[in-house]
């Protein structure tokens, strides 16, 4: 399996993403945002940080680099797109994915474990965990508390389009949603970070089969 690892001026998590794909299996590359292709991979990662230092809304400014032209093209294909944390809101600022991401109701930067409900194993990056497992996966972020209107939190409830749920909602998110899919299950976005707990050496391993559940799905296909 080939994963691209997208990188945006300003993207930190992108070494973590890089590792934790390469530790399941998979045969990594950054891709430069100012790539017009995201060249031969079969899974594409949007990782966390500050792209264009979170400048104008955070994920506002990366969602018009060249590159997201032909990840909106691969996504639309069905194949696999995971947005994390910052790549969640360039996720959300391209229509991929609906909704928005507003400051956290703490005002604050935080930092901090949380424990997440898999709402869904339907997805290619939920399909190694067991509907309902209670996981632990830290978050790092200032604006993470989810919005989305009535009709659309129906619709999201309605499509199995909730993947992750907080247990212990540290942010205002309505229906404390902490990660949702597309309609099809390919793209994903979560506020949390599982590519910071893939290893007992880091803390945890509740974030393994995320990456091991991409490669199964790749390999099956
Ligand atoms: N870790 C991250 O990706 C942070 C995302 C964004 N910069 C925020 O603070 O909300």
């Amino acid at each position: 399996m080939n994963v691209g690892v997208v990188v945006f001026p300003g993207s930190n998590c992108d070494h973590d993403c890089d590792y934790a794909a390469t530790l399941a299996g998979a045969n990594t590359r950054f891709i430069w945002h100012k790539e017009g292709s995201v060249g031969n991979v079969d899974a594409i990662i949007l990782p966390g940080g500050f792209s264009y230092g979170d400048y104008l809304r955070c994920g506002a400014i990366a969602k018009n680099s060249p590159v997201m032209a032909d990840v909106i093209r691969f996504a639309s294909e069905g194949r696999p797109v995971i947005g994390i944390c910052n790549g969640f809101q360039i996720l959300l600022e391209s229509g991929l994915l609906p909704g928005a991401l507003m400051c956290n109701n703490t005002l604050r930067f935080l930092c901090r474990n949380t424990s997440l409900r898999v709402e869904t194993t339907r997805t290619p990056f939920t399909r190694k965990y067991r509907q309902s497992q209670v996981i632990n996966v830290p978050v790092a972020h200032h604006d993470g508390s989810y919005y989305a209107d009535e009709h659309t939190l129906q619709y999201l409830d309605a499509h199995d389009m909730v993947v992750f749920r907080y247990q212990d909602n540290p942010n205002g998110s309505l229906g404390d949603i902490a990660g949702i899919c597309n309609e099809k299950g390919n793209v994903l976005g979560m506020m949390p970070h599982p590519e910071r707990v893939v290893s007992p050496e880091l803390g945890g391993t509740d974030g393994a089969p995320l990456f091991e559940s991409l490669l199964e799905y790749v390999v099956s296909l």
